[in-house]
């Protein structure tokens, strides 16, 4: 693997708090990463030391074999944090070609206006009287500005219409096709779903689960296989079977729980109950996430 970030034993506390507590992990070249958790889990913290804004109290953190702040790195980064400040007494144009001027092969300013749904008329207004979701689209701009190899977002569509929100996935996924390595924390898991390759799901300050979003959904060990019965048919017989965790009804639907849907399909069979429009649903990764985040630590 074409190792872009690795994060070796690292810890970072602050006085009475441990954010992020001995995570190691290592993302490849081209990988679209995903950081997921709830509130506090340390996702923030661990955005801030891959990009040297804050320093391990452990452990290290090494961009593409170096420091994060080593010149060379910052060369080859771009990103976009949740505050969004903008330089004022400057038009959009301006701040564009200043931050451009800093990198040796920066993008042209026409692909930023296209890859970021940036208008001509935006380019023309100073920054300071951006609308929300136009400083974010500036932001993302500012972030692509250099030609990064590696991009971090920290919650990027946080404030983004549905439009603006669908444009910069696009984008993203424009940009993985052309290898490049993106980092992004959300809370929205399906966002996470659709757009990542690989899921880090924090939970206090550790990683609780790596793997792709279906292996994280299929770490939920029970699915559901659910159906159309007679509402006065007995269903106790069903639980004799030691596969079948939970049955229910539900708005005039039967659902049963189980790690093993295939036998339970069988048994449906077999059993001759008379089911009628049998769907097995799989976890979702609402429930994944619920499920790895939740008290129980053996979860994992
Ligand atoms: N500068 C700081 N001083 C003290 N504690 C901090 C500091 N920064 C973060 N923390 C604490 O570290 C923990 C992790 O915070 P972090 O911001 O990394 O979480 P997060 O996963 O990004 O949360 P959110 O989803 O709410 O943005 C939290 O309990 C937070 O209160």
């Amino acid at each position: 693997m074409n190792k872009i970030v690795s994060l070796t034993n690292v810890t970072k506390s602050f006085q009475h708090k441990t954010a992020v507590n001995d995570v190691s992990f290592t993302i490849g070249k081209g990988e679209v990463v995903a950081i997921l958790g709830p509130n506090g889990a340390g996702k923030t913290t661990t955005i801030s030391m891959i990009l040297g804004l804050l320093k391990p109290t452990a452990g290290e953190v090494q961009l593409f074999d170096h420091q994060p702040h080593e010149k060379q790195v910052r060369e080859k980064i771009g990103t976009m944090l949740q505050e969004v400040s903008v330089m004022p007494g400057l038009k959009v144009r301006e701040i564009l070609e200043l931050i451009r001027s800093y990198y040796p092969k920066p993008l042209p300013i026409q692909q930023l206006i296209e890859l970021t749904g940036l208008t001509e008329q935006d380019m023309k207004t100073m920054a300071e009287k951006l609308s929300g979701g136009q400083k974010r689209r500036l932001s993302f701009a500012l972030a692509l500005a250099g030609n990064p190899e590696l991009i971090i977002f920290d919650e990027p569509t946080v404030g983004m219409d549905i439009t603006s929100r669908n444009r910069f996935w696009e984008t993203i996924h424009h940009l993985a096709e052309q290898g490049k390595t993106i980092i992004f924390s959300t809370h929205y898991l399906q966002e996470a779903d659709d757009a990542a390759g690989r899921i880090l799901l924090f939970k206090d300050g550790a990683i609780v689960a790596d793997g792709t979003p279906s292996q994280i959904k299929a770490r939920i060990s029970k699915q559901s296989v659910s159906f159309i019965v007679d509402p006065e048919l007995p269903l106790e017989k069903l639980f004799l079977h030691s596969e079948i965790d939970d049955i229910y009804r539900k708005n005039n639907r039967v659902y049963i729980q189980s790690s093993n849907t295939d036998r339970v399909l069988e048994l449906l069979f077999q059993e001759k109950i008379g089911a009628r429009d049998i769907q097995i649903e799989r976890g979702k990764l609402e429930e994944a996430f619920e499920q790895l985040t939740s008290g129980a630590k053996e979860a994992i």
